[in-house]
């Protein structure tokens, strides 16, 4: 095979998420432009506390993305040092800020900070990351509530890949309360057989090997490999973990993704997959917390 063909048949797995996310701003893009005729300006708050610098490009990256979708944004950030009661204040302030509808704290959050009490401070309605309890409950309850944004951006490209995801098993590897459980929420309210795998699973391979489905967020290089996979399975790769390989920084998911890919039907690359999908989903949400807080019907995803 030449290369040329050989690299068309990989391409043709590969599941875009820098095009669909694209898609995704898009369609943001309309709904903000139709808000904005109707007298109503989105508006996104985005608390930064530190000086994590990967948390400092995504903060920039939020930022910048809802500037091109027309949604308003209001940068804060506060010093390492600032204690839990300063950024308690915010949210309180950010929380009785009609102007705003949406607010997103930056994980992780300094060592001192308690993120359970700075999440579960944040008006539900206005918690565009979906991490408080009220909407956490309100997903695995099937309720019409704010998602966090790199479980629906999966949803967005499984659906977008196999259509109806009905009847299908879906494997979630690992349990984080930002990933891995809301996924498993969000594809058994698709009417999936979901299995959740993590580090206490017995014999994991021989149960992923089962699955229509892959969705791996255990936050560990490479660790899925051929031996996690059915042939024509959909793999999705949550990871992404910065690794020195070769004497160069190279960013790598949670799949081995050399190995996987003969045996995936389609595969998300890293970077380049789920990543983009997280601050669209996150544009998205924004717009209909505001349409919630102005009493308007959500649209159906
Ligand atoms: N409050 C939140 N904190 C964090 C979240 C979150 O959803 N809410 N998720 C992650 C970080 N994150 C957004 O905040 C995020 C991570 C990765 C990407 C992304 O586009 N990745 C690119 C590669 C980027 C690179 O080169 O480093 C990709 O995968 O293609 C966007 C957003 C933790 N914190």
């Amino acid at each position: 095979m030449s290369s040329a063909v050989a690299n068309k048949a990989v391409e043709s797995k590969l599941i875009d998420g820098k095009a669909v996310s694209a898609q995704v701003l898009a369609e943001v893009t309309a709904d903000v432009a139709a808000l904005k005729a109707e007298g109503i300006e989105p508006a996104l708050a985005v608390v930064l506390v530190g000086e994590d610098p990967a948390s400092q490009v995504y903060v920039r990256n939020k930022v910048l993305r809802a500037g091109e979708v027309g949604i308003r944004s209001l940068e804060h950030r506060l010093p390492a040092t600032s204690t839990q009661d300063e950024v308690l204040a915010l949210i309180d302030e950010l929380n009785r800020d009609a102007s705003v509808n949406g607010i997103l704290v930056q994980l992780p959050l300094p060592w001192h900070i308690n993120e359970t009490a700075v999440l579960q401070a944040i008006d539900p309605i206005k918690d565009v990351d979906g991490f408080h309890s009220e909407n956490v409950g309100g997903l695995s309850q099937g309720r019409d509530v704010l998602t966090p944004c790199t479980p629906a951006g999966c949803m967005r490209l499984l659906k977008q890949t196999l259509g109806d995801l009905s009847g299908k098993h879906a494997v979630v590897v690992g349990r984080s309360n930002i990933v891995g459980k809301p996924m498993a929420a969000l594809l058994l309210a698709a009417d999936c057989t979901v299995t959740v795998l993590h580090s206490r699973s017995k014999n994991p391979q021989a149960l992923s090997r089962q699955a229509d489905i892959v969705v791996a967020a255990v936050g560990r290089p490479r660790m899925i490999d051929a031996e996690w996979i059915k042939p024509g399975a959909v793999v999705i790769d949550v990871g992404i973990n910065r690794i020195e390989e070769d004497g160069k920084s190279r960013l790598v998911g949670d799949v081995d993704f050399a190995s996987v890919l003969p045996l995936a039907s389609a595969i998300t690359p890293v970077p380049g997959g789920v990543g983009p999908m997280t601050i669209a989903l996150l544009m998205q949400n924004t717009v209909t917390a505001a349409r919630q807080q102005h009493g308007k019907p959500t649209q159906a995803q």
